[in-house]
């Protein structure tokens, strides 16, 4: 299970490599920057698994010298510590290496130890692992040892998460400088265990990806009135069902009054039903400050007539569902209105085309091309502004799978949106309150149940007032 903390930075390979270079042009030696980083990890080893013998496997590059200073401090602190794998020969992975005085055995036939160090490739990881070092891990595997990762899981691609072979799972994850995308996604996500940060006096460069946090939210005022706190218009299509659940969680997500069109006119109690023509002649009106449409919506004029007619409004809108095969058959993608559209990977594949290996690369690129916030949902949602920003969510269960669970977080980000949150901070605010009512709820969790939870959690973020 990842454990980067939240509002945490994800940094590619190459924003490493940056931030590495303008530390060396500032004055600090990679040797330095390697010491840093062995001194944190051995740290973080002893507070970890104390004293248990050690094998460290160290690759040829970099995070291979961070692995023998790790063992020259572990072997200094009186454990037992074996070395396996290459001896660096060039920079400053050179350096740590030749101060280890014992012998480096050979990775085919390492025997294994309580505790091992896998410092064989990190952000420099290149092409899929070669079959002997993936047999030599096979065969450590079959230990049972507690892991340790330096920097990364051997075998997990930096960027994208994606598996470039079947890496050691690790128990923990020293991660240098900054968490890595890779640790927060895919297989990357699985491998890494808790992933510990350890400072090394790196500066992140500007536009990193980060980790999703939760919501800030504004204080009520006590003379507030229900559409002075955000009222919501809900242009749903004949099912009820997924209708009923986005106006619910508008409501539950903090939304004054939440008018529902579409549905069969089956609100809840709260929920106001209106017909077509009453909700055209509300939109624009203080009553309707955010639109959702889309829940339950099958494809015909109807839905083609509102989709034109609110992506040349100005009232922020989220389209989901049925309203994102209406905006893929559209021509003309101009949008005016502030816009966050929430796709599942069928759905997004449908509009933006295959994202490939490089989710994040690929939904960064749909928000710049549509012009809109796009939430790409999943195992872990991403969360793209047409500017460039980046915010990746994995605060949830995949109890979350559940029918109708979209449906939810389309009425909670429409609800944020409505109290007067930026788009992209309004997506990234809903998609974590959806994924902590998801854990709130645990096992067994069905739609129906999200928006029930959401008083639970608003008021643990302090909302109660
Ligand atoms: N950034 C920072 O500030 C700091 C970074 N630090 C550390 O540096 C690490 C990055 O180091 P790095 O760039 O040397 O890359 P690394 O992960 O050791 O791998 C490169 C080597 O592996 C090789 N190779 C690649 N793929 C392969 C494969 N499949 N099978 C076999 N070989 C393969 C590749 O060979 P080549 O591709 O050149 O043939 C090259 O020799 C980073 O993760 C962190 O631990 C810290 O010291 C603190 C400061
Ligand atoms: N494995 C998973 N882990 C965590 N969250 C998940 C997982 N699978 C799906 N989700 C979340 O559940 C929701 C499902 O949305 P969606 O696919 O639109 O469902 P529906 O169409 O039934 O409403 C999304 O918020 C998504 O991020
Ligand atoms: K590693």
């Amino acid at each position: 299970m990842l454990t980067i903390p939240p509002g945490r930075l994800l940094l590619t390979a190459a924003q490493m490599r940056g931030a590495e270079t303008a530390a060396i042009g500032a004055g600090t030696t990679a040797e330095t920057l390697m010491a840093r980083a062995a001194t944190a990890a051995a740290r973080a080893i002893q507070a970890f698994a104390p004293g248990r013998p050690t094998l460290v496997l160290c690759g040829p590059g970099n995070n291979g010298g961070d692995g023998f200073g790790v063992a020259l401090r572990l072997a200094a602190a009186g454990v037992a510590v074996r070395v396996a794998g290459w001896t660096p020969s060039t920079g400053p992975a050179s350096a740590f290496a030749a101060r280890w005085s014992r012998p480096v055995e050979r990775l085919s036939n390492t025997a294994p130890a309580p505790l091992i160090v896998d410092a064989l490739f990190g952000t420099g990881l290149a092409r899929p692992l070669a079959d002997d070092v993936q047999a030599a891990l096979d065969r450590l595997r079959g230990a049972g040892a507690t892991v340790v990762a330096l920097d990364l899981p051997s075998g997990i691609d930096a960027d994208t998460g994606a598996a470039l072979g079947d890496p050691l799972a690790a128990d923990m994850t020293v991660a240098f400088g900054f968490a890595k995308r890779g640790h927060g996604l895919g297989a990357g996500r699985r491998a890494s265990g808790r992933v510990v940060i350890a400072d090394i006096g790196l500066a992140a460069p500007a536009g990193c990806t980060r980790q999703v946090a939760p919501p800030k939210l504004k204080e009520m005022d006590d003379d507030v009135h229900k559409y002075a706190r955000g009222g919501v218009l809900v242009i749903a299509g004949e099912q009820a069902g997924a209708a009923r659940l986005t106006a619910l969680a508008a409501l539950r997500a903090g939304a004054g009054a939440v008018t529902l069109v579409g549905g069969r006119g089956v609100p809840a109690d709260a929920i106001m039903a209106c017909d077509d023509d009453a909700a055209f002649a509300l939109l624009g009106s203080p009553k309707v400050r955010a639109v959702a449409l889309g829940p339950g919506m099958a494809e015909g004029e109807r839905g083609r007539d509102w989709l034109r007619r609110l992506l040349a409004a100005t009232t922020p809108l989220v389209i989901d569902a049925g309203g994102l095969a209406l905006l893929a058959g559209l021509g003309d993608r101009s949008v005016t209105a502030p816009l966050v559209v929430t796709p599942h990977a069928g759905e997004f594949a449908r509009l933006f085309g295959a994202p490939g290996i490089d989710r994040v690369a690929a939904v960064a690129a749909a928000a710049r091309q549509l012009r809109a916030v796009v939430v790409a949902k999943g195992r872990e949602t991403i969360i793209a502004a047409p500017d460039g920003r980046v915010a990746i969510n994995t605060h949830a269960t995949p109890w979350l799978a559940t029918a109708g669970s979209g449906d939810v977080l389309t009425g909670i980000v429409t609800a944020l949106l409505a109290q007067g949150l930026a788009p992209f901070d309004a997506a990234q605010g809903a998609v974590w309150l959806h994924g902590d009512a998801g854990l709130r709820g645990g096992a067994g969790l069905i739609a129906d149940d999200i928006p029930a939870l959401l008083p639970a959690v608003l008021s643990a973020l302090g909302a109660a007032s």
